[in-house]
């Protein structure tokens, strides 16, 4: 198949004498329009114009190849094959070349407005069109104009050469590519020359090394007509964004590409010299920023952790790592020294002012106008509040009948009716004021809750036993109540017992330095019988009188904060807690916080299960809504609201989360410069058995103090180590996590859940319960002793010595014993000893007497003896006998 030349000219849209003459010089044997070329060949030129033609809008939209065309200014590629000049082509060259000349000539004069003459149509299709300039510019500057890419962007705009005169930069124009030469390409470059422009001004600074020339450029630019900015726009990938700010010239800057070249800026037009000047400054700026755009913090000391870290605008517990990294470890309410707070506040770009106390505050006028929060100790807002009460003393003094009696006396009094309830806490009226009560067990194994007890009460009622004297609970109660720093009262009791000694107990109470009243001391001794409620008046009278020299007083209107007095799960509540209120008034609906746990108030009750709104200073009540067991004897205090109650809390957890990893990385780092005497006493650590334990209880005080009596039992054989614990009843949780952990349930107080029993056979889970701690512990030391391996003892029975040798047999001797000692028994340990030194061990094989086997020989009896594996015997030989008994082994 063949094609004609006419056809072909039509599809390539190629003149046909051009077409014509291009063949020829290719070699083809062509000589009219109705001449035919092969199909093959046809279609090769079809392809090869067809390419050309799409070429410059490839390098108008694509930004790298611009770029990369502009790295390569003296090379532009042309499309393969087109390399051919007709005598068309070559006379357009000539005059293009002689236009080119004229232009450049036109361009000396004005100088800088170069780049927008480029952009600009004006000197159109001649100036343009002559393309890139693949070769080096004739004469012109040594620069090519920005690298021109295939083809008009280069070659039509003549680049101001920076700074120097504005040399012939229509040079460039002027060499006139071969490729102008192609019909095709001239009609192209004609009509799109303001589109290709741009394009290339774009790219060229991408990729431009660095102009040392001064940004002379942009002014031209500012100039320019707003014809430009189209283009521009219509080139936007070409533009460098890394960050996408809106200055692209400016911002690849500090990024460290080549800075753009004059030539960029042109096509950014008037706009964008701003924006970079804006660059430039921002850059001038930052370097500047630490010390114009520090925070200015003013700061009060003592300087506490939680607060800093507001101030600073950083989470506690994150401010508390990098604490930790400066290698101080504070928690959450301590305080940091002052130039560590310095420190941590300039690398969070704040500048700390401490004004010291009593210092005169010289803060500028600019400084914030402070915010005066009132101070809720003001004494313009304390009012009387009522006395807190707990109850001290020795077990079995009568404490718990004492609480009783008053309270029923109370009870009987007015609240007839109410559902009474042990709630750890409880108030009374007596005379028209109220008095709070601390229920604290007695125990030695509850002092510390006890501590707690006397730290939140103003008055400590002591209470001896007038017929048991003061004992050492009682002399330790006394020292928490000093510590404390509470009123006294002496409640001598049990006058009414049998061998009651009044004047013993106050004899004691002199020589420990609480002389009483009558006895010449300021400690009020009341004589009470709490079984037959003998003078409680008086002592009720007593604490009231106490409060009123104490003149007790809190702020009722300001966010509550208390104590937790006892805690625990209740079926159906979830977790409960019994708080005294110390500080304002604590309301139904209140976000508290304490420590991990926080709380939004769902109902509080008081001890006669009366349903309260709110709680006043000096109030014990029982509240629901927590979060999660809070631990008894911690403090509590109203957040804005639950949310922040919540995240506080959970930073809390956080922070002592990072504590304990702090201590346990330090631990790890002490262990690794462990002395020799370390490592042994390490390895018999590792010898050491254990016995791991559940410890579950009715209320979150008796865990903890069930925890502390365990920890206290004291074993050189067996570690204990409880491995979690808890309040309410066992639950299938606790056999589940006792399966896993190995360990063993020791439960105080509380009862097991449906099913426990079974699934605690079935996993082989001991459990031990008990409402008498002391049993519970001795239960517990019990089965720690189980795990030891049995001690044997041996326990002389009898001896015996020999007196002759009788053969048995031909090889066999018997002994032939006088039996001196005891009894020798069949079948018992014996040794051999002559002359005090062991000649054999094992056992008597056969004991005669005469020629009868017996079991037993007594001293003063004769008898043959033969010791298993022995037949040597010799007179005056001595025969011990051993029992070895199996005994229990101990702590
Ligand atoms: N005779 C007499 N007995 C009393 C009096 N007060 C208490 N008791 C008795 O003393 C015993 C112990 O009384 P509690 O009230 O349980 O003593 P406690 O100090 O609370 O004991 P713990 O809770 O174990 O610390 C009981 O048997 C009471 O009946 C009293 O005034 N007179």
């Amino acid at each position: 198949m063949s094609v004609r030349i006419h056809q072909l000219s039509k599809d390539i849209g190629m003149e046909n004498k051009e077409l014509i003459e291009l063949l020829k010089s290719r070699g083809f044997k062509v000589k009219s329009a109705s001449s035919t070329i092969d199909n093959i060949s046809a279609d090769a030129l079809r392809e090869e114009f067809a390419t050309e033609a799409e070429e410059p809008k490839a390098d108008e939209s694509s930004a790298s190849e611009a770029s990369s065309a502009a790295a390569t200014p003296a090379a532009p590629q042309l499309p393969e094959g087109v390399f051919v000049k007709s005598a068309a082509d070559i006379e357009r060259e000539h005059q293009e070349k002689a236009a080119a000349a004229e232009a450049a000539k036109a361009a000396e004069a004005p100088k800088p407005v170069e780049p927008a003459k480029a952009v600009t149509p004006p000197p159109a299709p001649k100036v343009v069109t002559p393309a890139g300039p693949p070769k080096p510019p004739a004469g012109g500057p040594p620069k090519p104009p920005a690298g021109g890419p295939p083809r008009p962007p280069v070659g039509g705009p003549p680049r101001p050469p920076a700074g120097g005169p504005p040399k012939p930069p229509a040079a460039p124009a002027v060499s006139i590519p071969p490729v102008a030469a192609i019909p095709p390409k001239s009609s192209v470059s004609a009509t799109p020359p303001a589109a290709s422009i741009p394009a290339q001004a774009v790219v060229a600074p991408k990729d431009a090394p660095k102009p040392s020339t001064p940004p002379v450029a942009p002014k031209p630019v500012a100039s320019s007509p707003p014809a430009a900015p189209k283009p521009v726009a219509a080139t936007p990938p070409a533009a460098p964004k890394p960050a996408g700010p809106p200055k692209p010239p400016a911002a690849p800057t500090p990024a460290g590409p080549p800075k753009p070249p004059a030539a960029a800026k042109p096509v950014e037009k008037e706009e964008a010299a701003a924006p970079a000047a804006d660059a430039e400054l921002a850059e001038g700026e930052t370097a500047e920023a630490p010390a114009s755009e520090l925070k200015k913090i003013h700061i009060k000391p003592p300087i506490v952790v939680r607060d800093f870290a507001g101030e600073i605008g950083l989470k506690p517990f994150k401010l508390i790592s990098e604490l930790m990294e400066l290698g101080i470890f504070a928690s959450m309410n301590q305080t940091i020294e002052e130039n560590v707070a310095v420190q941590i506040a300039t690398r969070h770009g704040c500048e700390l002012e401490i004004h010291h106390r009593g210092e005169q505050n010289e803060q500028t006028g600019s400084a914030k106008p402070k915010v005066e929060k009132p101070d809720d100790d003001d004494p313009k807002f304390l009012k009387p509040r009522p006395p807190v009460v707990c109850i001290l003393g020795h077990v079995d003094h009568g404490k718990t009948t004492l609480l009783d009696t008053i309270r029923k006396a109370n009870v009987v009094s007015g609240e007839a009716g109410g559902i009474t309830q042990h709630i750890g806490a409880y108030q009374i009226e007596h005379n028209g004021h109220k008095i709070s009560f601390i229920d604290t067990p007695g125990h030695a194994a509850f002092s510390m809750m006890r501590e707690r007890g006397a730290n939140v009460t103003d008055v400590s009622i002591l209470v001896v036993a007038a017929d048991d004297a003061f004992k050492p609970q009682t002399d330790e109660a006394l020292k928490f109540a000093k510590e404390a720093n509470n009123a006294i009262i002496v409640a001598i009791n049990k006058i009414d017992a049998k061998g009651a000694n009044v004047d013993r107990v106050k004899q004691q109470m002199q020589e420990k330095g609480i002389a009483p009243e009558d006895w010449g001391g300021e400690t009020i001794a009341v004589e009470v019988s709490a079984l037959k409620g003998t003078n409680i008046d008086d002592l009720l009278d007593m604490i009231l009188l106490q409060a009123e020299v104490l003149e007790l007083k809190a702020n009722p209107s300001c966010p509550a904060s208390g104590t937790i007095i006892e805690s625990q799960v209740e079926q159906g509540r979830g977790a409960t807690a019994t708080v005294i209120v110390e500080r304002g008034t604590l309301k139904r609906g209140d976000a508290l916080l304490c420590g991990e746990v926080y709380c939004r108030v769902k109902t509080m009750t008081d001890a006669d299960g009366k349903v309260l709104k709110s709680a006043p200073p000096a109030t014990p009540v029982k509240v629901t809504g927590w979060s999660d067991v809070p631990a008894s004897g911690t403090k509590f205090n109203t957040e804005k609201n639950e949310k922040t109650a919540k995240r506080n809390a959970e930073e809390n957890m956080q922070v002592r989360k990072l504590h304990d990893a702090a201590r346990a990385q330090q631990k790890n780092t002490e262990g690794g410069a462990a002395t020799i005497e370390d490592l042994f006493a390490a390895i018999e650590n590792q010898q050491k058995k254990c016995l791991r334990v559940i410890v579950k209880s009715d209320v979150h005080g008796s865990t903890e103090a069930l925890v502390q009596a365990l920890k206290e039992i004291k074993s050189d054989k067996v570690d204990l180590d409880v491995i979690s614990k808890g309040v309410g009843h066992i639950t299938k949780n606790d056999i589940t996590l006792a399966s896993a952990g190995g360990a063993m349930i020791v439960g105080f107080n509380v009862k097991l859940d449906n099913g426990v029993q079974s699934l605690a056979k079935h996993h082989d889970i001991r459990i031990i319960q008990h409402a008498i701690i002391y049993e519970l512990i001795d239960q517990v030391e019990e089965a720690m002793a189980d795990l030891l391996d049995a001690e044997y003892t041996e326990k002389k029975t009898g001896a015996a010595e020999v007196r002759q040798v009788f053969s048995v047999g031909k090889t066999r001797n018997v002994a032939g014993c006088m039996v001196t000692e005891g009894s020798i028994k069949r079948n018992c340990i014996a040794r051999l000893m002559r002359g005090g030194q062991l000649i054999h061990e094992s056992k008597i094989d056969t004991l005669k007497r005469f020629k009868d086997d017996v079991k037993e020989v007594r001293a003063g009896y004769e008898c043959g003896i033969n010791v298993a594996g022995y037949d040597d015997y010799q007179e005056g030989d001595h025969i011990e006998c051993f029992a070895v008994e199996e005994q229990r082994p101990s702590l």
